[in-house]
């Protein structure tokens, strides 16, 4: 079968390790801006940055419609710390104007892991990544604070949630990108993968 095509939202935010991790994970992997590149992949990656500004640029790029309306038909997602937080179905604390595309059923709180902390690297387990736990890289993450029943939790770290799956939506609240340790990335591209199999049949 043909190389899955998975796009990364190219708004704001690390775009260019996330097109780095996929190609290492056997993907093509394609920048997305607008509809008619968001209608050609397979797959999308939400990068981490800054929630508020990816979700405002989405809008004015008349792209928020079209990712939900894909990330619904049932299109793998993968959110990393901003990005989870757009999958989010609601933020405790969401910034004027600021909306998300939605998915999972989550509420997240944004900077959860504090100021004085605002990055730290920490060993994560992760359910379906075989092996050692993940280097989790946390900036200015948000943390899950609760999830619905058909979310299931993935990983947390110091009694908070920081990894989820619901469906074909999976998210962190970390930066697998950042690590060079392709594992996440991996797992990501086998969802892409099993999505175009039941597509194709
Ligand atoms: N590293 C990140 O993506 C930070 C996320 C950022 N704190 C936000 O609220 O969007």
């Amino acid at each position: 079968m043909s190389t899955p095509v998975i796009g990364v939202l190219a708004l704001q935010g690390d775009v260019r390790e996330h097109l780095v991790a996929l190609a290492a994970a056997d993907a093509v992997a394609r920048p997305v801006r607008r509809p008619d590149e968001l209608a050609e992949v397979d797959g999308l990656v939400l990068p981490g940055g800054e929630s508020t500004t990816i979700s405002k640029l989405a809008v004015l790029f008349g792209v928020m419609e079209p990712l939900r309306a894909r990330v619904r038909d049932g299109m793998p997602v993968y959110g990393t710390c901003a990005g989870l937080i757009m999958l989010a179905d609601k933020i405790l604390d969401p910034r004027s104007g600021q909306e998300t595309i939605g998915g999972i059923d989550m509420i997240v709180r944004r900077n959860a892991f504090g100021r004085q902390n605002e990055s730290f690297e920490a060993a994560v387990d992760v359910k379906g990544v075989p092996g050692e736990p993940v280097e989790g890289v946390f900036i200015r993450a948000p943390w899950v604070e609760s999830v619905g029943a058909q979310a299931e939790v993935l990983a947390e770290h110091d009694g908070h949630i920081v990894a989820v799956r619901q469906g074909n939506a999976l998210a962190t609240s970390f930066h697998p990108e950042l690590t060079g340790d392709h594992r996440v990335h991996s797992l990501f591209v086998d969802m892409v993968r099993a999505y175009r199999t039941r597509e194709s049949l």
